[in-house]
């Protein structure tokens, strides 16, 4: 079965067009002596596919942490719809935002339809004592939160393997699922970490078609990845990480065109590069320590030279002590000449 990315249906979580769903300003995140994100600004409109690249260890993940309530920024501020999102994780969901993990996370001994079911618990509303008595109200939420979690898995293709354990699942398939219960929370922004890590071309494409459905239904999308093609595809603008610092960001066109995007990938430095000041020191101390060891070699060799000339001269007064001696006990000698 296919996906099923033909519904025209708005999401329960939508934006209305021309609001902006995200607001992060200054974000900064440091782990001790290490600053992985440093003053990160970024927006994600309505209506929007944004893409977040940079090479490996540019701080992409640590600021999607930043943004879902994994992390609490060191500096800055994001805002949800207006409103300063709350430091936990279960609030940030419960607010609005969802997300898929780099490393899926799934439920692996739990079925596809349960691992959504999990996802949309921040949305029901019966409590502890609705779910042990059982009652009308009860049964028919938990009715209506089925029927929503298999009209999820239909829009991803997966509701023909809903009673499946989850692991066992091939690898796109459970990339999809991740999104199914990540849409689950009802969300009006989805953040999706490498979502088509590992996936072969044509699951590529089918994600690529995923998210464009999801983003006709009203949900904005911030989306990580590796793969350029993907990105450029899909991303109505995309922001550049590198070295924890916001590089260029701009359409697709604006940041393939970029110089500095390619020597970023490519690992040249370049005029004011992020994280310029600390390569300039280290290339600093590099260059001086350099210079001390040539200085240490062109010094060895002279002090080699006085030690052999040291040496020489012992050895010459010694010869010239031991002639003596041998003068003094061969008196005869000299007469012989
Ligand atoms: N919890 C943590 N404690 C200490 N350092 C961390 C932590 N999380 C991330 N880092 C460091 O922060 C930097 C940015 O890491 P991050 O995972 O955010 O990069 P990334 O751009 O997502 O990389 P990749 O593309 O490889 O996933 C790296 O140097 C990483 O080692």
């Amino acid at each position: 079965m296919t996906t099923d990315t033909t519904t025209k249906d708005t999401a329960p979580g939508a934006t209305a067009p021309g609001e902006t769903v995200l607001d992060a300003r200054g974000v900064t995140m440091r782990f001790g002596g290490l600053t992985a994100v440093r003053g990160v600004d970024l927006t994600v409109n309505a209506g929007e596919i944004v893409g977040l690249i940079g090479p490996n260890g540019a701080g992409k993940t640590t600021f999607f942490n930043c943004l879902t309530g994994l992390y609490v920024p060191t500096e800055g501020e994001v805002r949800y719809k207006g409103n300063v999102l709350p430091p936990k994780s279960f609030k940030v969901t419960a607010a609005g935002i969802a997300r898929t993990f780099q490393n899926i996370r799934l439920f692996a001994n739990m079925t596809v339809l349960e691992n959504v079911l999990v996802g949309r618990h921040t949305r029901t509303k019966e409590g502890f004592w609705s779910a042990v008595l059982r009652g009308p109200g009860f049964h028919k939420a938990e009715k209506a939160s089925r029927d929503r979690a298999m009209e999820l898995l239909r829009f991803v293709g997966l509701d023909h393997k809903s009673e499946h354990l989850a692991r066992n699942l091939p690898y796109g398939e459970q990339r999809k699922l991740e999104i199914a219960r990540a849409l689950a929370s009802e969300p009006g922004l989805l953040l999706l970490d490498e979502p088509t890590a590992g996936m072969n071309p044509q699951e590529t494409r089918t994600t690529e078609e995923l998210v464009f459905a999801i983003r006709d239904m009203g949900i904005a999308v911030l989306v990580i990845e590796h793969d350029m093609r993907f990105i450029f595809n899909l991303c109505d603008r995309v922001a550049v990480l590198v070295q924890g610092e916001k590089l260029v960001e701009g359409d697709s066109a604006t940041v393939q065109g970029d110089e500095r995007v390619v020597a970023a990938y490519l690992g040249e430095p370049f005029e004011d590069a992020p994280g310029a000041e600390e390569v300039a020191e280290v290339e600093a101390a590099e260059a001086h320590a350099e210079a001390a060891e040539a200085h240490a070699e062109t010094a060895e060799p002279d002090a080699e030279a006085a030690e052999a000339a040291e040496t020489a001269e012992t050895d010459a007064d010694t010869t010239a002590d031991a002639a003596d001696t041998t003068t003094d006990a061969a008196p005869g000698k000299e007469n012989d000449r």
